[in-house]
């Protein structure tokens, strides 16, 4: 959230270890969302309704610009119930110390609701309703079912259950870590909470605990009847849209209300054994925050790294319409590889080559991962072509992130890979590849990609933001200043890159 110009990051932490376990409410405090300085724990075990943990939940700026957070403790009957808390001196603009609210826990199962005790967690921001009454949804299971439970309150801290969820949904598993918010129908800007109607349409995002990603539908929103219907074609489960089709979970929006736009932040865990992440003594980043909006189809969310980021680039380096042969490779000398900024766009010459889909060529990781980087097909394909990155100097370490485009009939489709099987020499990394089709029209525009490298993450924006690919990769070759960048093609004809921009990046102040 943001409060008196100051941005507050309050994140699941485990102060006696490495890994998930203890956990609290940690807080960390930016003017930019880039740099970011501790404090004390904001959040932490000491009511019988939290005693065995404080877990996720929001924040939400009351009236008269007072931030509350509502949050899942756990009892001491291991049961998951909503607490609140509140600033100790609103005066802080820091916000330091936070009191309980006495009357918790407010939200609790009971054997008359029938609410799963093991599966009632992580409450969103909440949101004003027309008639002046609060509405805030929760994410449970039933079974396999998975729910968006909703409660109502006049004042914040009586919350009463609606006699309906917002929305749910069989076969998705527990719904973890909802958000669900409004965004415009079109142009950048972000929209409060509290905005419903129909100049905007409405996202609820989940967090599926059974497949570790997080899916999102663009729907309508009822404020009447306080229901949620995504919208027709908006696909609801396991094969829904992602927010990111590596690793990227637990995510969370705010409306920054200083900047009009609404942002995305979201955790991105280790691909690491736990072993090794207990050697190196922590686990888990955050993402760069990436500001969202509706794309002009209606259909999907663009994202986009936030501009601030933009502060830490350094020693820019640039190339022109550059044509990349059948098997070439061009080295992007001057910049600090392990920690940069790349911006490319691509421009196919001929893409009657592409490769015909197969119809049994649904699933797009398998597809990434069965293709590859280096595999070109006997009848011609356009692409792989894309970026070799955190590339160490003999080549024996690699992570590349490509597009291959494919013919259907009528209508070409985009390809977008991060394989990590090659980024490191160690074995014991979960290195498997990810894959999105992105809808795009490539006889209209250019594939474009943006990589931000960051020693062992690569964040990777496909189509300037319509498909996002994280991977968390270790390399044992490619580090420091034994680290290379390239750029690639492996398909069959040539491609040009029409612009490549790169930056050298600084190092940002964090945790
Ligand atoms: O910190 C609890 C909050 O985090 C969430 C969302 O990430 O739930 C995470 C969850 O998994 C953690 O515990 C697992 C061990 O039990 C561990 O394997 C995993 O790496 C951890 O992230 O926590 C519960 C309870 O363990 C589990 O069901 C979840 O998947 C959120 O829902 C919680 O509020």
């Amino acid at each position: 959230m943001i409060y008196k110009g100051i941005y507050h990051f309050f994140y699941q932490y485990n102060p006696k270890g490495a890994v998930w376990g203890n956990i609290v409410w940690a807080h960390s405090t930016s003017t930019d969302l880039i740099n970011w300085e501790p404090h004390d724990h904001a959040i932490f075990p000491s009511q019988p309704s939290d005693i065995n943990g404080c877990w996720s939940g929001s924040a939400t700026i009351l009236p008269g610009e007072k931030p509350a957070i509502l949050y899942t403790g756990i009892n001491p009957k291991n049961q998951q119930v909503q607490n609140l808390a509140v600033p100790k001196n609103l005066s802080d603009p820091y916000l330091r110390e936070w009191v309980k609210s006495p009357k918790n826990p407010l939200m609790a199962p009971t054997p008359q609701n029938h609410i799963n005790v093991s599966s009632f967690r992580d409450p969103t921001t909440a949101w004003l309703g027309r008639d002046g009454e609060w509405r805030v949804i929760i994410g449970s299971k039933i079974d396999a079912r998975g729910l968006a439970i909703m409660y109502r309150s006049k004042d914040f801290v009586r919350w009463n259950q609606v006699d309906h969820p917002l929305r749910y949904k069989d076969d998705m598993g527990m719904w973890e870590c909802p958000d669900f918010f409004p965004v415009a129908k079109t142009g950048r800007t972000g929209v409060e909470m509290k905005v419903s109607g129909s100049h905007v349409k409405h996202i609820l995002k989940v967090s599926l605990d059974d497949t570790k990603h997080d899916v999102y539908t663009v729907g309508t929103y009822n404020w009447k009847k306080d229901i949620y219907i995504p919208n027709k074609g908006s696909i609801e489960g396991y094969n829904g849209l992602r927010y990111d089709y590596g690793k990227y979970y637990a995510s969370k929006t705010f409306f920054d209300s200083q900047k009009k736009r609404r942002v995305l932040w979201g955790w991105v865990n280790e691909s690491s054994s736990v072993d090794d992440d207990i050697k190196k003594g922590w686990s888990g980043v955050q993402a760069i925050p990436r500001a969202i909006w509706l794309d002009a189809s209606g259909k999907q969310l663009i994202q986009w790294p936030i501009v601030e980021i933009q502060k830490l680039r350094n020693n820019k380096v640039k190339l022109t319409n550059e044509v990349l042969k059948k098997g070439s490779t061009i080295e992007v000398k001057g910049v600090t590889a392990a920690q940069a900024d790349v911006e490319i766009s691509f421009k196919v010459e001929n893409l009657k080559k592409a490769e015909i889909l197969k119809p049994e060529w649904k699933d797009p990781q398998l597809l990434c991962s069965q293709k590859g980087t280096s595999s070109t097909t006997e009848g011609g394909s356009v692409g792989p072509f894309g970026l070799l990155v955190l590339a160490s100097n003999d080549l024996k370490e690699y992570t590349s992130v490509f597009f291959t485009v494919f013919k259907k009939p009528h209508k070409y489709v985009v390809l977008m890979c991060s394989d990590q099987s090659r980024s490191s020499l160690h074995s014991n990394n979960d290195k498997t590849t990810y894959g999105a089709f992105l809808d795009v029209d490539p006889t209209r525009e250019n594939i474009s990609l943006r990589s931000l490298i960051d020693h062992s993450i690569v964040e990777s924006f496909g189509i300037k933001g319509k498909g996002c690919i994280t991977a968390r990769v270790y390399p044992t070759l490619a580090i420091g200043d034994n680290v290379s960048l390239y750029a690639f093609n492996n398909g069959t004809d040539s491609v040009t890159i029409t612009k490549l921009t790169a930056w050298s990046m600084k190092k940002a102040h964090i945790n």
